[in-house]
């Protein structure tokens, strides 16, 4: 049996599921995609192939080899992209929550039965159906869990729009010793620059007590100050505009001094060296272009 544990986002890694990028299907029509990035680039004859994206990956499972975590893959499902194995579920404490998904997305799930068929049944829990949320919009951050959001009466109208107020409502009454934060993200269906399609598309905290933000993610100009002030003004990274397009709150921690990063973030990655983190660094431009990257594809299931 497998004893989850997730306190944060930056304990020391010791099993997590790994997306794939192997069998992820024709280039979709723009009609049937789901964020204004990969529109972006189907428009452009620029959407990634399959042989770039499943290199990408693999340097990262290198990566994870390299620091003996434990790594499991989703079973391939013919032509279906699974790439982005954190939204499909998330870790809090010993608990696994489905996370109630995109349903062009939904098949995902059962593509990682294997994992969790390994965890206690009564740490598995099915949210009701009319609470969405994606693990792309929870940060467990220890005694707190931040959850992107969006409130607005055209939540419908968003298909950027994952994660909604009763979902939120939930997750706070499945966890009641925990501080449950929400944040309000901007949304846009066609301008990716202006699309926060998840929490950790414009933030994410690092190491013991930093974080890397983008201020126009959010809708509501305190609730990002209230982020700032929570980690002090001078342990947050902030990121352009052009920054979160190509994803740079999006890396990956191993540890609280170990993370993996995109090799071309060169501001983000310099930053992080000087706070005297390791900076592992991976291709991922290609699949960035589908607007996720390493956290993205990542749902970690023990970090001590
Ligand atoms: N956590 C994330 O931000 N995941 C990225 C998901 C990208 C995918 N194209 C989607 O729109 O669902």
């Amino acid at each position: 049996m497998l004893k989850l544990h997730i306190k944060n986002e930056t304990s020391r890694l010791r099993a997590v599921v790994l997306g794939t990028a192997e069998s992820n299907g024709p280039i979709p029509k723009i009609e049937d995609t789901y964020d204004p990035k990969s529109q972006q680039h189907i428009k452009a004859g620029t959407y990634p192939k399959e042989s770039d994206m499943i290199k990408e990956m693999e340097a990262v499972a290198q990566v994870l080899k390299k620091y003996d975590v434990t790594v499991y893959r989703p079973d391939i499902i013919t032509d279906y992209n699974q790439i982005f194995s954190r939204d499909i579920a998330f870790v809090i404490e010993d608990k696994f929550v489905k996370a109630n998904i995109l349903p062009d997305r939904d098949k995902e799930y059962q593509a990682i039965q294997h994992v969790i068929k390994q965890i206690p049944k009564e740490n598995v829990i099915v949210l009701p159906e009319d609470c969405h949320i994606e693990g792309g919009d929870v940060m467990p951050w220890n005694d707190y869990i931040f959850i992107g959001t969006y409130s607005g009466e055209d939540y419908p109208d968003y298909i950027t729009a994952r994660t909604n107020t009763k979902a939120v409502d939930a997750i706070r009454a499945i966890f009641p010793n925990k501080t449950v934060k929400s944040f309000e993200l901007r949304k846009s269906n066609t301008n990716p620059k202006e699309n926060a399609l998840h929490l950790d598309c414009c933030f994410q905290p690092v190491g013991k007590d930093k974080a890397i933000i983008h201020k126009n993610g959010f809708l509501i100009e305190e609730e990002y100050q209230w982020l700032v002030d929570f980690f002090g003004k001078d342990n947050v990274f902030e990121i352009t505009k052009d920054e979160m397009y190509n994803m740079n709150s999006n890396i990956f921690s191993i540890s609280e001094d170990v993370v993996i990063s995109e090799k071309n973030f060169t501001r983000l990655n310099t930053w992080l060296r000087e706070q005297g983190i390791t900076v592992e660094e991976v291709p991922y431009a290609e699949i960035a272009k589908q607007e996720g990257l390493l956290r993205c594809s990542t749902l970690p299931l023990i970090r001590d």
